[in-house]
């Protein structure tokens, strides 16, 4: 029997190589938002020449993260719960007429897009029951919270999988909703449970056979929540695993920005890129407010020797940023793209960022009390209040400490812990501030960093709040007015990296 139209238009479509190696490439929000055909037509079909895909996607947004999908769905799940608000019925259908308005602007065929349109429908329309129960039953759980906030990997996988199609792509939509065994949902999360679901998302992803796999970064409904357990941006972690399942070549990151770089290129704009950083010095980086990467996802990949490559959808032929650790060899041969292998030269700190929303708590101690216990009230203090301390530095009698106070709800649990924390002396609190973060392996075996950071910041007029080095010797931070981080993190910028250290 000869192949009828839609079965030659089928054959036409490209697909995964088989046997080629797996490259599993993570795009968020808003890049799909705002560069969809590129990624389908740029990245995805040429990258099926040499390596088997899988994409995997976050919730589309259009703007910034707080105006994007997964935000609007968190506030129709609080709305739910709060009659008479009729918020949650028109956050969903806004979700549904946006979805549908992307596929009408960048979908051409008219039977793919039909069948889109309806998927997204349904999918609303569960979203909607699941929202609709939570206001019956006058409560919201976090399980149904995950359920209702994972309509949007859906939604948005829908998409990219109907465009890739649309693009000649074989492509098919993986949804993780049901990944993980309702058995393994009650309990904690344990390295243990990571590895059963990177175990369970690669058979899923393999059963795709040579159709490119559009995975939902949404996973299930993990042990307590997901929110609670890996927070927002659980999409790169989802990756992560998924990489670690299927033992990819590579885990590649795709952002708005060519890689890494010495510092926030919004900010500085002489900022360079770094071709090769180490996990180390990225995770200080995304703890000091480098928005780059997930924390957990890092872990996971470089653990399975998977090396992590920050790329940049608007310029997909760019080498990016390996991150990788200095002294391994990745699973899969050579990291490859990196021509001076994992070892690149010059004797400088890495990169240098700032973290704002800081607030200082000053405790001196009235002495009245014995000094052991002076940190551990301190510490319980904080912990009751949910504060965790950023940096702190600290005598026997005098401890200070640096908090990151970006929501009201931070703010007012400071002010409740101050109060508290009077029963151990004088408290004192400023706000307002930044903290300031040079980043750097090799500021191990340097000299003279921390002498030329705080002279060139006394030159620039900056004042110093406070000071800490990390545990690890690979950062060393400081607190200033926020009105001087820009100033002090460009200065920096300017004069460590431009200098060579004396290496010991
Ligand atoms: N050192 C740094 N290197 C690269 N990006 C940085 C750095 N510090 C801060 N950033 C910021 O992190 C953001 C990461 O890219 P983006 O694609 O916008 O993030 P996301 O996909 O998480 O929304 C950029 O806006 C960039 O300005
Ligand atoms: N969509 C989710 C998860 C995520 O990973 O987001 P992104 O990849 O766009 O940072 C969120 O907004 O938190």
């Amino acid at each position: 029997m000869s192949p009828s139209v839609a079965d030659h238009a089928q054959l036409q479509l490209r697909g995964n190589p088989a046997d080629a190696p797996w490259i599993i490439q993570k795009f968020g929000g808003t890049s799909l938002g705002k560069f969809a055909q590129g990624i389908a037509e740029e990245i995805v079909k040429p990258g099926t020449h040499h390596h088997r895909i899988a994409i995997v996607c976050s919730a589309l947004s259009t703007g910034t993260k707080a105006e994007g999908t997964t935000s609007r769905l968190l506030r129709a799940a609080k709305a739910a719960v709060k009659p008479p608000s009729t918020e949650h019925e028109e956050i969903v259908a806004a979700l549904s007429r946006d979805h549908i308005a992307a596929g009408e602007t960048l979908i051409r065929d008219a039977a793919l897009l039909e069948g889109y349109k309806a998927s997204v429908e349904a999918e609303c329309a569960r979203a909607r029951s699941f929202l609709c129960a939570a206001r019956v039953l006058d409560e919201i759980s976090p399980k149904t919270r995950d359920i209702i906030i994972g309509a949007g990997e859906k939604l948005s996988c829908l998409f990219m999988t109907t465009l890739l199609q649309d693009r000649g792509v074989k492509a098919e939509y993986v949804n993780l909703e049901n990944i993980i065994h309702p058995a393994s949902t009650s309990g904690t999360v344990t390295q243990a449970f990571y590895d059963d679901v990177a175990v369970a998302v690669a058979e899923r992803v393999l059963e795709c056979e040579d159709r490119v796999p559009v995975v939902t970064g949404f996973f299930g409904t993990v042990p307590g929540s997901l929110l609670a357990a890996v927070g927002r941006g659980y999409t790169d972690l989802c990756a992560a695993l998924l990489a670690v399942g299927i033992k990819a070549q590579e885990l590649q990151v795709w952002k708005e920005v060519d890689g890494i770089f010495t510092a926030d290129p919004r900010k500085v704009p002489q900022a360079a890129l770094i071709p090769v950083i180490t996990p180390e010095e990225t995770a200080e980086l995304t703890y000091w407010g480098a928005e780059v990467i997930h924390p957990f996802t890092m872990e996971q990949v470089i653990a399975a020797k998977i090396p992590i490559r920050v790329k940049n959808v608007t310029n997909p032929g760019g080498h990016g940023t390996v991150i990788f650790p200095a002294d391994q060899e990745p699973l899969e041969g050579r990291v490859p793209g990196t021509p001076n292998g994992l070892k690149p030269s010059g004797k400088r700190p890495t990169a240098v960022t700032t973290k704002a929303d800081i607030t200082i708590i000053n405790v001196h101690s009235n002495r009245k009390n014995v000094s052991h216990g002076f940190l551990a009230g301190i510490f319980s203090t904080l912990d009751f209040h949910q504060l965790v301390v950023d940096l702190i530095s600290t005598s026997e009698v005098h401890v200070s400490m640096a908090l990151h106070t970006d929501t009201s709800a931070r703010q007012t649990a400071v002010q409740l812990a101050a109060k508290e924390l009077e029963r151990w002396g004088t408290v004192d609190i400023s706000r307002g501030l930044s903290i300031v973060a040079v980043v750097g392996r090799h500021m191990k075996r340097m000299v003279g960093v921390a002498g030329r950071m705080f002279q060139t910041l006394a030159d620039a007029s900056v004042n110093i709040e406070m000071i800490s080095q990390g545990a690890n010797e690979i950062n060393i931070s400081c607190v200033v007015k926020e009105k001087d981080a820009l100033k002090a993190m460009t200065i920096l910028h300017t004069t460590l990296f431009l200098y060579s250290e004396v290496e010991i």
